[in-house]
């Protein structure tokens, strides 16, 4: 058992858990994506510890590129307000595009990209999400194609999700304490 670092409640999943999940998706990306231009986007900063190992198991060629929105700013509460802070190097028209997220939560992040991306005519357009908040009476709008996870309530850290920049390198995914946010 991996010790868990003071401000964090409870332990959601491991780096072995997280291990299979990467594994497991890695490899339905890999089954429908033969022949196709593939393209993973992810979404900074969040997802780029997901990024770097999804990537590394899809067994087919890609492409990769990084765009930075903000709606969570520096706090645990959305401030509602998308915006782009960095936008994407390559062009994706005519490419089959996925959206690398570590999390989807309320789904303003994603509604915001999905919306924006469609615009630039990619051949297709879906998501990868490693976690997906469900929490009864409050889905997202949107369903991911693939899944890591489905959390619970509490605000998450670690393996690239964090609190006020902190607790990113976290190498599991834990409940940070209420006290440590409220
Ligand atoms: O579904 P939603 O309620 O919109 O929440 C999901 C978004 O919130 C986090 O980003 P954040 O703005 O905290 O930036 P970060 O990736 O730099 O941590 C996370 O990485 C998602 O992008
Ligand atoms: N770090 C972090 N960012 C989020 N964005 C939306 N929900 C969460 C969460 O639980 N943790």
């Amino acid at each position: 058992m991996e010790s868990l670092h003071p401000d964090v409640d409870r332990l959601l999943l491991s780096q072995e858990e997280i291990a299979d999940i990467v594994k497991r998706m890695g490899a339905e990306i890999t089954r429908d994506y033969q022949g196709k231009d593939l393209v993973l986007i992810a979404v900074l900063r969040g997802a780029v510890v997901f990024m770097g190992d999804l990537m590394r198991a899809v067994e087919c060629p890609l492409a990769i590129d990084f765009m930075a929105v903000s709606s969570y700013g520096d706090g645990a509460k959305s401030s509602g307000i998308v915006r782009i802070v960095k936008d994407l190097d390559i062009d994706i028209k005519g490419r089959d595009v996925l959206i690398v997220e570590d999390i989807l939560d309320s789904g303003l992040t994603l509604r915001y990209l999905m919306k924006n991306l469609s615009s630039r005519h990619p051949a297709s357009l879906e998501v990868a999400a490693f976690l997906l908040r469900d929490i009864e009476g409050k889905q997202a709008a949107i369903e991911p194609k693939y899944i890591g996870a489905r959390c619970p309530e509490g605000f998450l850290v670690g393996y690239g999700l964090d609190f006020a920049e902190r607790y990113r390198n976290l190498p599991y995914v834990g409940v940070l304490k209420p006290e440590v946010y409220s």
